[in-house]
């Protein structure tokens, strides 16, 4: 994993695999079937390094031929957020690896000026003092992220149990979102170059949602 002197909180998970499958993600030769496929594959990559510090507890259980220790994730339910549409396709991988989570929805899109237009929150109750992994691939203007952890902060989640995971990053959204969030860790599978004129993520991998849902 590489970090970056001006974002402290951010983590960039550069495995030879993950940049293998983003570059095949960013080629606009690749079909939505592939584009969805490699976005789940990376964020079990991905995950394996946001999920690093769950607790565990021990239990005893019983193997074929003896008793053993087993450790298992212990604790109160997770909570996976998808920002929709594009997070749907991330959520899906984070509900493979941790299949008992609870699953929120915020619907969010870029309306003019690049300002988030909210559509959806359906959230789980009780999210007080619950670990929730808010996802989306794109991190561009950053005020997607920060409007979708400040519905969060709303209903009463506190930061430090909040972790952001994107697979593209914009320097100018990490800054964004980090003056804003200063306490939220933040995964990504690349910090790219910068934002177009239209705020598009260069090189970046173009629309996201439309490259999910192949409707572009
Ligand atoms: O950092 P920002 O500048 O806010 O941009 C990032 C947002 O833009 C995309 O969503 P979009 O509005 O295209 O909606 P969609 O997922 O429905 O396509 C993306 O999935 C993020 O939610
Ligand atoms: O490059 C970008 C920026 C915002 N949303 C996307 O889907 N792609
Ligand atoms: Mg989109």
């Amino acid at each position: 994993m590489k970090t970056d002197p001006r974002f402290p909180k951010l983590h960039i998970v550069d495995h030879p695999l993950v940049q293998h499958k983003l570059s095949t993600m960013r080629e606009k030769k690749t079909p939505s079937n592939s584009f969805r496929q490699l976005l789940r594959e990376l964020t079990y990559l991905i995950g394996y390094e946001v999920t690093r510090d769950l607790p565990l507890e021990t239990r005893t259980i019983d193997t074929p031929l003896c008793k053993c220790k087993g450790n298992f994730i212990k604790g109160k339910k997770l909570v996976i957020i998808p920002i929709l549409r594009a997070g749907l396709g991330m959520s899906e991988g984070l509900l493979d690896l941790m299949p008992s989570a609870r699953v929120g929805h915020i619907g969010l899109y870029r309306g003019p000026d690049h300002k988030p237009v909210e559509y959806l929150v359906k959230l789980p109750s009780k999210l007080e003092g619950r670990r929730v992994i808010l996802c989306d691939p794109m991190l561009a203007t950053g005020n997607s992220a920060v409007a979708a952890v400040d519905t969060l902060l709303k209903r009463g989640v506190k930061p430090k149990d909040i972790t952001f995971v994107a697979l593209v990053s914009a320097p100018e959204g990490v800054e964004t979102f980090q003056k804003a969030h200063p306490e939220i860790e933040l995964y990504v599978a690349s910090l790219d170059e910068k934002l177009d004129k239209n705020a598009y993520i260069l090189p970046g991998l173009g629309d996201a949602g439309d490259r999910v849902f192949g409707t572009k």
